[in-house]
């Protein structure tokens, strides 16, 4: 059963993650980054690599794709916060750029 990054965890598996240009949403226990790249097919290339792993580890991100950029929000839904699959897929994600 996955669980929610507690406070004395999430530092280590978090901040390389800050430090690569995620960042936490204010108002909900998330992480955000946006990925801007040449052009569109570009961006849903990477998009499709991406929900590859995605439904490959049934964790899936919440994004907004417009032209050539892309919104990334990760949060585990069955928690209700960050949990170790967030950092996971988003350390999969800058991996895919
Ligand atoms: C039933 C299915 O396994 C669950 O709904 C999975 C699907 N993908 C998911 N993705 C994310 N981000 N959080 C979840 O809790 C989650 N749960």
């Amino acid at each position: 059963m996955t669980e929610r990054l507690s406070d004395e965890t999430r530092g280590p598996l978090l901040q390389p993650l800050f430090d690569n240009g995620w960042t936490m949403i204010e108002d909900r226990d998330a992480i955000t980054k946006t990925f801007i790249f040449d052009n569109f097919v570009e961006a849903f290339g990477w998009m499709t690599k991406a929900a590859i792993w995605a439904e490959k580890w049934n964790h899936h991100p919440e994004w907004r794709n417009v032209y050539k950029t892309v919104e990334v929000v990760l949060t585990t839904h069955d928690v209700d916060g960050l949990s170790s699959l967030d950092a996971k897929l988003a350390r999969k994600m800058d991996s895919l750029v």
